[in-house]
């Protein structure tokens, strides 16, 4: 169990709302030219990873003050509770293990007096003999033929994380099997993906952990049927179907065989679950050997998480950083941006895995909160985001501290692009940073030849504020391990705010409401009836798709 702390109510809450008034004086710019030795100062090296996090409103005093924050919120606690095993998933009664789905020290863990390392190997192993026979060939379809296609149906943390990591290490998939990826109910998704597979050759990856979900259980009984109709029979269906779940009875009542079943277990949450069973896509995509890199990755970050001192912790840094800005000054929004088309879904797949874990209002001991909990994540590739929505970021009006991420090296040569690339990634920082004063821009207007008049019109819009707080993240490659570190890196920052937010970051009641209302609606869209136990607009809504939906 964790403490409930109200982190409002710590002496370092305190300190920290003078000391902004104080430090909010001076711009980043400012706090630059004071301290010649703030790149050393604010930089971590871990790995083949730097984190620069010299370009934010603070001294060597907020992070002294915000490392005491975390010190009476007993973070140090909490992260070795996480890692023993306890159950700080209180709501839902369960330990939160995905440390040991990649402990790859292999060192007990134990739940319920039982060490899970035993059956985390167990399923690894089954997984690497699946994946190396789907990729070698020797796992055969119905008519004999190898496998060219894997279709993953999963939606939430049975999709985006292996929709996102098979993404990002492309340049290590093999070539000639391709891996596809269906999520929504929305019929269109399963068929156009049907249109580009062949059954002889495709294999289906029904991937959720509780085998109830509503799109999971249509779309993987629509790919069923669609197979079953290609002249396939019931027995075929065990060549061509695969299970990843928690839950065994729901697997074989689906017809498929238990014996082709991925397990998992409840102490792996679903945004938390590309480590398990769920990776089995990853592992067939880009080779059981760099799925292990992969898990290698963020076992290193995990060893990093639960031994640095809070001041020198990667994770406790950012998720330090990320609480200076959402409850001292008010920002409600947090901007991942990766200079790497590899990772162009790595913002989406963070969007559920910090606002599914943060986003609550409730604290743990059943109060309301007082204060702002997980910010709104989002992000897009650079330099794509540039084009489209930094001027927002540059001149608007809200605060958004932004995390820069880039390769050094990249897995595509192309001309010069890459340096034109990492030139943006740099200028971007720069001027978020310094922006542009009324002199400068001045100075600027008087060299293109226009009139004193249209100088002082044109003058206020070209001016950039600056003063805008980012982390530069830059990485030597995108490699399956540079990119386990970075995963598990921010999986950490979530748990850290969670931990001073005082929320329970491992449960997701908000998502059921929704669930259990479509639930109720779906059987009254049947037939032509006219509704009216809803509100107004929802019978109205309802009752004028049933007279346009023929
Ligand atoms: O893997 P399952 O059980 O099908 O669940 C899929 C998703 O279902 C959603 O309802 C949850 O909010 C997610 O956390 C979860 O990942």
């Amino acid at each position: 169990m964790l403490q409930s702390i109200d982190f409002t109510q710590t002496k370092a809450f305190l300190t920290l709302k003078s000391h902004q008034k104080t430090i909010s004086k001076k711009t980043i710019k400012e706090l630059f030219e004071e301290d010649p030795k703030r790149f050393k100062k604010f930089t971590i090296r871990f790995q083949d990873i730097l984190l620069d996090y010299s370009k934010n409103r603070i001294n060597g005093r907020t992070m002294a003050y915000l490392v005491k924050l975390a010190e009476e919120c007993e973070l140090e606690d909490a992260i070795a509770k996480m890692f023993a095993g306890d159950e700080i998933n209180q709501t839902e009664g369960r330990a939160v293990l995905h440390t040991a789905l990649r402990n790859r020290s292999n060192t007990p863990v134990m739940v319920d007096g039982k060490d899970v390392m035993p059956d985390v190997n167990r399923v690894l192993a089954q997984m690497e003999s699946f994946s190396e026979s789907v990729r070698s060939g020797e796992w055969k379809g119905y008519t004999g033929n190898k496998i060219k296609d894997i279709v993953n149906i999963g939606i939430g943390g049975s999709d985006l994380g292996p929709v996102m990591v098979t993404e990002a290490l492309k340049p290590y998939a093999k070539k000639g099997l391709n891996v596809h990826f269906v999520s929504n109910v929305d019929g269109t998704h399963i068929a156009e993906t049907l249109k580009k597979v062949n059954p002889e050759t495709t294999l289906f990856m029904i991937a959720s952990k509780t085998f109830t979900t509503q799109e999971t259980m249509a779309n993987a009984g629509a790919a069923k049927e669609w197979f079953l109709r290609s002249g396939a029979e019931e027995g075929d269906v065990k060549k061509h179907f695969v299970a990843l779940s928690t839950n065994e009875k729901g697997v074989s009542a689906f017809g498929i065989d238990t014996k082709n079943m991925f397990e998992f277990w409840d102490w792996v949450g679903g945004r938390y679950s590309l480590w398990s069973a769920i990776g089995l896509s990853i592992a067939c995509s880009i080779g059981y050997k760099n799925y292990v890199q992969l898990l290698e990755g963020a076992h290193v970050m995990d060893i990093h998480f639960k031994s640095t001192p809070l001041g020198r912790n990667v994770p406790v840094v950012l998720g330090l950083l990320g609480i200076w800005y959402n409850n001292f000054y008010g920002a409600e929004s947090h901007a991942i941006l990766p200079y790497d088309q590899y990772m162009h879904r790595f913002a989406a797949y963070f969007q559920q895995g910090d606002m599914e874990s943060n986003g609550k209002y409730v604290d743990r001991s059943g109060q309301v909160v007082s204060y702002q909990t997980g910010p709104i994540i989002w992000g897009e590739p650079g330099t794509n985001g540039q084009h489209a929505f930094y001027q927002l970021i540059h001149q608007g009006t809200k605060l958004i501290p932004c995390d820069f991420i880039a390769p050094a090296n990249t897995h595509n040569p192309v001309g010069d692009q890459h340096r034109m690339l990492l030139a943006n990634y740099f200028a971007q920082t720069e001027a978020l940073m310094n922006g542009k004063d009324e002199d400068q821009v001045e100075a600027e207007l008087k060299t293109s030849g226009l009139s004193a008049e249209e100088i002082a019109f044109l003058k206020p819009f070209k001016v950039f504020e600056g003063n805008k707080p980012t982390n530069s993240i830059l990485m030597k490659k995108l490699t399956p391990k540079v990119l386990g570190s970075l995963l598990a890196m921010y999986e950490h920052k979530i748990f850290v705010q969670g931990v001073i937010w005082n929320i329970f970051s491992f449960d997701q009641w908000g998502v059921e409401l929704g669930k259990e209302l479509a639930k109720n609606i779906y059987p009254e869209l049947q037939d032509d009836t006219e509704v009216t136990s809803h509100d107004a607009s929802t019978n109205g809504l309802i009752n004028t798709f049933k007279k346009w939906n023929k």
